[in-house]
């Protein structure tokens, strides 16, 4: 009787009973069918396949006794019983037949990404582990079809990658890598991932990695003997392979998809049904378990079979055991299943045989749903544009709470732990992304832009200096003081220990949700960034002195004290004309001429209402070519600002000098000598006609009145008040100035903040790079990985060195072969950085106004989706390899 065939759910192609008979044509592989790198092959891949291996005869060497016979490819018969599958193998196959058959197509489809699991099952000695992994001595052979060795070991030549091993044994999971862990702890993974706590994970990166642990973990299997097999399995064996490959891609950026596959290589213990055994109660145990466990194994396949022919959800016993718990994404999952199905030709089992038969028969019918397990760059995107738009947010947020209340540490912090929660949610959704881990503890962000910083920095604290030896000349305010004390500073100072303090001691608490909503999702934002915010609201001191560091998690000593250096690109003529005239203004502050008024006008080209101008053009950058020259361009233009307000403050001081009468006027050397006069006497200054016009012109008549007193020594007193006035107004005017400051150093901070996601890039594309060590088609393969992790590295360094030194000579050997694309990969990504730098600053310009705290919300749910999507990618490697 003719084995009926079902439309086999798992081949998407003509099922009509013609092509089951003929599938060595259509079957992709088949053992005739030359297997390409094609994706069609790919795609004709059935997500569940079934291959017969009959063993040779045990018979002492006489061939079977004739009623298990291989009649065509794919069909065999048992006495009048034909089956078909998707390739039968005789006796006289060998183990690179099933390779090619098996072994090549999984390879390809879990470097595609895909899920892919091989299962080899039959009765005890027919053959299972001789199939998977063939005998030990053929380890170290090469492969060959003369080889022995078996599918495994072949599997494992094509790729190095991690390798998990589990064992089961007697319901029990233990770690064939380290003996010393038994009944090991199963958790549930997402969707149809499981976790095993504490299970050894090697990472290897060679096949001789990869023999010594199969070595190892084979040796560590639980054997022993049946009437059947002198060295039984008496325990089910899994080796897990995870890959996880980045695809270079043709993309801006350099990469265009992440995949994470995994692959289970299954090698089930036999059943050995006949009474036999005098082995004793552990071998009546071992079977009993075993026997067991096939049992429930049975009961799935039942249970996924009928839910496939009646395309109804059906309960699926899963969890019936562990060996169908580690195996629910094999079987009816998102995985691509090949199963072995092992004979014996003899009729002595013919029993076992069509049990086995019969198994392979329904797991045919099962279908799976595997997918190709990639994350592509839009992912990526969207999981940073949501990151950065929080960002912007909780920089909105802490600007508010910290204009109301100083009592937001706990806030800023809280920002911190969600970095580092946005962090661990990164690496999580990321992990086969392989996206860098931004390690908060180090100046990594830092060690890119450190040196434009600290320049900036250092021009920011000669800005604070000035402004700090303003107030007590001309004796400010008490506004004007709450800006510029000492006594703030070192408030500040201890203010930001505190937060430290609260940083470090909430950690570890809140790092422990990583679920949490609030701490996971709520912000992507340097403490530093919101630092630099609340202490602007609170006093410029320590927006001036604290806000614009880059450190990743608190401020890097480096930049603590800068050295007085100047920077290396201010070359503008307007600013050696400011240094200048800093020099001329050092010795003191009375030296100042009153030509200097319009010397602040050259240089600015406008007096105050320039700040506007400064501020759009901060807003308003243009896109530069490359990193560098969009760094400099912006501190550039962080520079004029600070060139801006310290000639106002030189206008200021000049000013302020002169009402009281002990500037030393040098401009005009041809100075009207008739004229000079000194309030008291003790500065026989001269003031030129033409300069006290400006200053009548200028400051009104009241002020030439001003003078007047200078020489008429009884109105004095009267004038005095008069210029007292001015001064106020003066104040006033520099309260207005400090205040246009702040804003435009927080706008500064701003540009700071985006450069560190510059930085931040340039760690992807490291590792993005460090990472592109396996892809379709062979690219690059892990021995390759590390080599290129290193010219990268170097070559980012060696770029900003070349870059600065305007060299280009040791460029070409830096640059390997992929040079041109990773400068290509460069420049694109600070392009697009740039642009996005400049749309966050807009829109956070626009929003500051009109923020609404429900959109915070949305975006939050918008996060926690993302999440759970990312986390349907990442059900892959419960260890990133990079902490191995
Ligand atoms: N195709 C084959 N060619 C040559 N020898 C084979 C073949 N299949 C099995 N054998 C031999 O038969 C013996 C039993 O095979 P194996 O141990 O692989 O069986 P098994 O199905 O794994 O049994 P168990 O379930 O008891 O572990 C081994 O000595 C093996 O070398």
């Amino acid at each position: 009787m003719r084995q009926t065939t079902e439309a086999d759910p798992n081949i998407p192609i003509n099922h009509d009973h013609s092509s089951n008979h003929q599938p060595h044509s259509k079957t992709p592989f088949s053992n005739n069918v030359e297997l390409t790198d094609s994706k069609p092959t790919l795609d004709l891949d059935p997500s569940v396949k079934v291959v017969v291996r009959i063993r040779p005869s045990n018979t002492d060497g006489r061939e079977g006794d004739g009623t298990v016979k291989k009649i065509s490819p794919d069909t065999l018969c048992v006495g009048d019983r034909q089956f078909i599958y998707n390739s039968v193998f005789d006796s006289k196959s060998n183990q690179e037949d099933i390779f090619q058959t098996v072994g090549i197509p999984l390879v390809k489809n879990a470097i595609a990404g895909y899920n892919t699991s091989v299962l080899s099952y039959g009765q005890s000695g027919s053959g299972k582990t001789y199939t998977m992994w063939g005998p030990p001595s053929a380890m170290f052979e090469e492969p060959s079809p003369q080889s022995q060795k078996g599918i495994v070991p072949r599997i494992f030549q094509m790729l190095f990658s991690e390798l998990e091993s589990e064992r089961i044994y007697n319901e029990q999971i233990g770690d064939l890598l380290d003996s010393t862990q038994r009944n090991l702890e199963m958790k549930d993974g997402f969707k149809h991932a499981f976790n095993i706590e504490n299970l050894t994970e090697e990472y290897v990166t060679s096949y001789d990695d990869v023999t010594q642990i199969l070595i190892k973990g084979l040796s560590s299997r639980k054997v022993g003997a049946t009437s059947l097999n002198s060295k039984s399995s008496r325990s089910h064996i899994i080796f897990t392979f995870v890959i996880e490959s980045w695809c270079k891609g043709i993309s801006s950026s350099g990469f265009s998809s992440s995949k994470t596959s995994r692959i289970s290589l299954i090698d089930l213990a036999g059943l050995y049904r006949n009474k036999v055994d005098d082995a004793g109660k552990q071998h009546l145990r071992e079977n009993r378990n075993v026997k067991k466990s096939l049992s429930k194994l049975g009961h799935l396949v039942d249970a996924l079979t009928k839910k496939t022919r009646s395309g109804k959800a059906a309960q699926i016993p899963n969890r019936d055991s562990c060996l169908t718990h580690l195996l629910q994404e094999s079987l009816g999952g998102n995985a691509k299943l090949s199963i072995i199905c092992s004979i014996s030709p003899d009729n002595k089992d013919n029993g076992e045989t069509l049990h086995t038969l019969r198994f392979g028969q329904r797991v045919r019918s099962i279908r799976n749903e595997p997918v190709i397990n990639e994350i592509n760059e839009d992912d990526v995107n969207d999981l940073s544009d949501k990151i950065r738009q929080l960002k912007q947010e909780e920089l909105i947020r802490a600007k508010a709470d910290g204009h109301s209340s100083f009592g937001s540490i706990n806030e800023l912090f809280q920002g911190h732990n969600v970095r580092e929660s946005l962090n661990q949610l990164r690496v999580s959704l990321n992990r086969s992304l392989l996206l860098p881990h931004i390690d908060n503890s180090t100046d990594e962000e830092v060690h890119v832009d450190e040196e434009d910083i600290r320049q900036l920095r250092q021009q920011i604290d000669e800005l604070y200096n000035s402004c700090e030896e303003n107030p007590k000349e001309i004796s400010v305010s008490e506004d004007c003081v709450q800006y510029y004390s000492v006594d703030d500073s070192c408030d500040t100072d201890k203010i930001s220990g505190e937060k430290e303090e609260i940083c470090s001691g909430e950690m570890s608490s809140r790092l422990c949700h990583e679920d949490s909503v609030v701490s996971g999702n709520t912000l992507y934002a340097s403490v530093d960034d919101l630092e630099s915010i609340s202490s602007a609201s609170r006093a410029i001191k320590s927006t001036f002195r604290d806000s614009i560091s880059v450190s990743s998690c608190y401020r890097s000593p480096i930049l603590e004290e800068p050295p007085l250096s100047e920077s290396p690109k201010i070359r503008s003529t307007k600013r050696k004309s400011q240094m200048s005239l800093s020099s001329s203004c050092l010795g003191s502050w009375n030296n100042v001429a009153v030509e200097n008024l319009s010397s602040n006008e050259d240089v600015l080209g406008q007096p105050f209402i320039q700040g506007d101008h400064l501020r759009s053009s901060l807003r308003s950058s243009k896109v530069l070519p490359g990193p560098t020259e969009s760094l400099a361009a912006s501190l550039q233009r962080g520079l004029q600002i600070i060139d801006y307000h310290q000639q106002n403050s030189a206008l200021t001081k000049s000013s302020v000098s002169f009402s009281f009468g002990r500037s030393i006027l040098t401009c005009c050397p041809e100075t009207d000598m008739g004229e000079k006069s000194s309030i008291d006497g003790r500065t026989p200054n001269l003031l030129c006609e033409s300069c006290r016009k400006k200053i009548s012109d200028q400051d009104s008549s009241e002020v030439e009145d001003s003078l007047k007193p200078s020489i008429d020594t009884d109105k004095v007193p009267k004038d005095l008040e008069t210029v007292m006035a001015q001064s106020i107004l003066r104040e006033k005017e520099l309260k207005n100035v400090c205040k246009e400051q702040a804003a435009r150093i927080e706008e500064l901070n701003r540009l700071v903040s985006g450069f560190m996601t510059l930085v931040y890039y340039v760690s992807d594309l490291d590792f993005t790079l460090l990472t592109m060590w396996i892809c379709p088609g062979g690219e690059k393969l892990k021995g390759e990985k590390e080599l290129d992790s290193v010219i990268v590295y170097e070559s980012n360094k060696q770029t900003k060195h070349e870059e600065s030194n305007n060299s280009q000579k040791d460029e070409n050997k830096v640059f390997s072969s992929d040079g041109n694309f990773l400068r290509q990969s460069f420049s694109s990504y600070y392009r697009e950085e740039k642009c996005e730098i400049k749309e966050v600053q807009e829109e956070l310009t626009q929003r500051v106004s009109s923020f609404d705290a429900t959109e915070k919300e949305e975006l939050l749910k918008e996060i926690q989706n993302l999440r759970c999507k990312v986390r349907l990618y990442g059900d892959a490697p419960l260890k990133s390899p990079q902490t191995n």
